[in-house]
């Protein structure tokens, strides 16, 4: 749904990318960079109860996904590893921001029911990418689903970050039983896609036949 922001943004964020393109910072590094950054906004102030301080770093950091790519694409540097390197470091700093809230609901605002509905997330954000990357190892087209990744993180650090500012914690309870929902969905529906192709491919006659 927010793949249609991703011209926009990237040509926001160019301006970054072109300094420190000219500084010498390689793509992989802004991509390890900014998933410390997530990393830290989340491990660090989520716990201690300090949402809209995590929010604002997590979005400050977050946007190196859409940077390396294109200092990548501009320098001529795109590489695998860093395709890999991408994507790997992305489910860290994914699975911080649920651990993050998990810790929050531990040690600050105890509740059982969104500690569990954390994990929930953490769980099914993480499989929603893993069902692409096999899918799409295994030759499919599996880029579908009602929570992508950038709608998660839209969703979840809006919803904090308002609930913080507005003092509506309920914000970002109906945020995470959307989310637990809709990332369970989106696995659905990533499995019904790779096992139409899957029949459709197994019907085909085999070019020996
Ligand atoms: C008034 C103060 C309010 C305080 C509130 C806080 C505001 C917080 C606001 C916004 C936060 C926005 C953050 C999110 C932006 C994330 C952008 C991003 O980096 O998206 C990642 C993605 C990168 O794609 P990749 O190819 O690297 O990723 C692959 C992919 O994602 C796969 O995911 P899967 O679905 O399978 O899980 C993986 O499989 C694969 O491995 C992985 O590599 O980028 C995009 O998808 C492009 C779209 C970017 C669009 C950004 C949209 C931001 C939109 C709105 C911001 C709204 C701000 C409004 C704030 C208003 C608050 C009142
Ligand atoms: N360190 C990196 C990061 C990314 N890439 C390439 O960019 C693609 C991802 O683009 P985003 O705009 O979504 O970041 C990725 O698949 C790689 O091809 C890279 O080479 N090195
Ligand atoms: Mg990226
Ligand atoms: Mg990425």
């Amino acid at each position: 749904m927010m793949e249609r922001f991703r011209a926009f943004f990237t040509k926001v964020i160019s301006p970054v990318a072109h300094l420190l393109i000219r500084l010498g910072v390689s793509p992989d590094a802004v991509t390890f960079v900014g998933t410390l950054g997530v990393c830290a906004g989340a491990l660090v102030f989520f716990p201690q109860g300090k949402l809209l301080t995590g929010v604002l770093v997590i979005t400050a950091f977050v946007f190196s996904d859409l940077l390396d790519g294109y200092m990548a694409r501009t320098t001529g540097r795109v590489s695998k590893f860093g395709a890999f390197w991408d994507s790997t470091l992305d489910r860290v700093g994914d699975g911080a921001i649920f651990i993050g809230l998990a810790l929050y609901f531990a040690w600050e605002d105890p509740s059982r029911l969104y500690l569990v509905l954390s994990l929930v997330c953490l769980l099914m954000g993480g499989v929603t990418s893993y069902a692409r990357s096999r899918g799409e190892t295994l030759g499919f087209d599996v880029k579908v689903g009602i929570a992508e990744r950038a709608d998660r993180l839209v969703l979840i650090l809006v919803m904090t970050g308002l609930g913080a500012i507005f003092d509506l914690p309920v914000l970002m309870y109906v945020a995470l039983w959307a989310l637990a929902i809709a990332s369970t969905v989106t696995v659905v529906q990533r499995v019904w896609v790779v096992r139409k192709q899957a029949l459709a491919e197994a019907a085909l006659p085999s070019p020996h036949e």
